[in-house]
């Protein structure tokens, strides 16, 4: 007889990455989940999504993380993937200041088909290209920070997929802000006498409850523990067992990144 417990399994969580087509969104979840960057990316066209093993802070997580197209004649394409999102990455790039203004859009479209609270979202501001020359850039951090601040949105953070700067870090800043709100449900639920919510039958039953220990012994591909803060630091698809390959949907494209095993709708 032994005493060890059964390996438990990761959390996993829906990330979506959203913003105007350009910014950036394909190479950072291409240097996320394969530390690979390419000069020349096709448009994406529908959405992709690759799975990320990561811990944080202890605690073992699957990332699901949907990639988006940002043109505007694929918004029927994509919208119907918003729905069951834990976090939300909203990216522009720092060389161009209309792809921040349009993030209110995003965040707007997003609301509106995810149906979710919007204050109590895990939204994450990204802003990519950060490698660019300084005459380049369009967008300051006071610009983001008032833009921010007018959002109610707490997060912000740069990146370079190309240079591979804080691009972990953006996914860990969504991941923690996540868990903060999610200890504030859990108290808020506790407060008011429990009340389980059968309409989310599985998504309850793939967690566990954020404000316990971690553990775990899945194969995480990242650490990050609680001391890095400063250093680099459609249900179907929920259930997908690949940790590495990417999924298309909507049309296939004629990428580089094509995908191993490819969804069509
Ligand atoms: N300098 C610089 N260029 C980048 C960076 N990330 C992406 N790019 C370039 O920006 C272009 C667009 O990148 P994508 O990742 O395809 O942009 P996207 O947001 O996914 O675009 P859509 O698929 O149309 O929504 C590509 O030519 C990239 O090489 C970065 O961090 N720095």
């Amino acid at each position: 007889m032994t005493n060890m417990r059964p390996p438990q399994k990761n959390k996993l969580l829906k990330v979506i990455i959203l913003g105007d087509g350009g910014v950036g969104k394909s190479a950072l979840l291409t240097r996320f989940v394969s530390n690979r960057y390419e000069e020349n990316n096709f448009h994406t066209i529908g959405v992709e999504f690759m799975n990320k093993d990561i811990t944080v802070d202890g605690e073992n997580y699957t990332l699901q993380i949907w990639d988006t197209a940002g043109q505007e004649r694929f918004r029927a394409l994509r919208t119907p993937f918003y729905r069951g999102s834990d976090i939300c990455l909203l990216c522009y790039a720092v060389d161009d200041r209309d792809s921040l203004r349009g993030l209110r859009l995003w965040r707007n479209e997003f609301l509106n088909y995810a149906d979710v609270n919007a204050d109590r979202f895990p939204f994450i501001v990204v802003g990519n290209k950060n490698d660019i020359r300084p005459d380049k850039r369009q967008v300051g951090r006071e610009d983001v920070q008032q833009w921010c601040a007018e959002q109610s949105i707490a997060s912000h953070i740069e990146t370079s997929s190309k240079t591979a700067t804080n691009v972990t870090d953006a996914f860990v800043l969504g991941l923690r802000q996540w868990k903060t709100m999610e200890c504030v449900a859990e108290a808020e639920q506790r407060q008011n006498g429990d009340t389980i919510d059968l309409t989310r039958p599985i998504r309850l039953m793939q967690r566990r409850s954020c404000c316990t220990g971690g553990g775990g012994s899945g194969k995480p591909t990242d650490v990050v523990d609680a001391d890095d803060d400063d250093g680099q630091i459609a249900d179907a698809a929920m259930r997908s067992p690949s940790s590495m390959s990417r999924h298309l949907f909507g049309q296939a494209r004629s990428s580089p990144k094509a995908p191993s095993t490819n969804y069509r709708l």
